[in-house]
């Protein structure tokens, strides 16, 4: 008698999805101006994955990311983050989950030029009066190598630097879902490769998930998966991307 076993490597797609998106559309305008920016799309993000979304300008890639993060509201169809469908949560609700449950990480790094590197990693936490995990905030000071630039102000910091604390910050409540919208935009190559190499070992090391709007096929490829969006609907997707096949892709996309 002959035994068969399958092994399968642990890989994303036997992680439970954080995000559920399901028939999200959303137009804008009406009649002959009317835009479908997105159309009918389906997608889950499952924990700990790091997902880069592409596509070409206009394809709906923020409006997407806005719609998942509750930042704008969807004209049909629902979101799940966890069990909670987001497209139900009336202002007040909406508000507290972005604040509670979500991490976002902007081109812009904005932050506090009053407040040192220490006190704005600190600040969310601060506002929605939660402890602050004292290990986490060691270990994200660790990785991101920030340990001798905590008393500065963001004007004495690089903009490398200056991303790093954006991204500590956000990271630092542990939230579900960290939405990051074109990160390494402001950034040289170097300090943009540093930022994408902490995302990356974010999602590996600590699960985090993290949903990235880029437009470099560079930065997609620090992802572990790749979505590419065209006319607001799903046009294609790729795992364990390099740069060259994000290139091909968007190309074939694009003509
Ligand atoms: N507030 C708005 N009013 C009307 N149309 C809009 C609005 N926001 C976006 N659109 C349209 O929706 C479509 C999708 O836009 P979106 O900004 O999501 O695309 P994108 O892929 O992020 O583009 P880009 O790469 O240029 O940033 C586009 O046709 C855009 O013109």
């Amino acid at each position: 008698m002959s035994h068969t076993a399958t092994v399968s490597a642990p890989d994303h797609t036997q992680a439970p999805p954080v995000v559920i998106a399901r028939g999200l559309s959303k137009t804008y305008g009406t009649g002959d101006s009317r835009v479908h920016a997105l159309d009918d799309v389906d997608i889950a993000f499952t924990r700990g994955a790091f997902t880069a979304i592409m596509g070409p300008s206009g394809s709906g890639k923020s409006t997407l990311m806005h719609c998942l993060a509750g930042l704008d509201t969807a004209t049909s169809g629902t979101v799940h983050l966890g069990r909670t469908d987001i497209t139900r949560l009336k202002d007040k609700e909406l508000t507290r989950l972005r604040r509670d449950r979500i991490g976002f990480i902007f081109q812009s790094f904005n932050l506090l030029p009053m407040l040192t590197a220490e006190q704005n990693i600190l600040l969310p936490a601060q506002i929605a009066k939660r402890p602050v995990d004292r290990e986490r905030f060691a270990r994200l000071i660790e990785v991101t190598g920030l340990g001798p630039r905590l008393d500065h102000l963001p004007s004495k910091l690089s903009g490398g630097q200056q991303q790093r604390v954006a991204v500590a910050r956000a990271l630092l409540g542990a939230p579900e879902v960290v939405y990051a919208d074109e990160p390494t935009g402001n950034l040289d190559s170097r300090s943009g490769a540093e930022v994408l190499a902490f995302l990356r070992e974010s999602a590996r090391e600590l699960g985090q998930t993290i949903v990235m709007v880029t437009h470099d096929p560079v930065a997609a490829s620090y992802a572990d998966r790749v979505v590419f969006l065209r006319d607001g609907r799903l046009a294609d997707e790729l795992h364990a991307p390099t740069a060259q096949t994000v290139t091909d892709r968007l190309l074939a996309l694009e003509s």
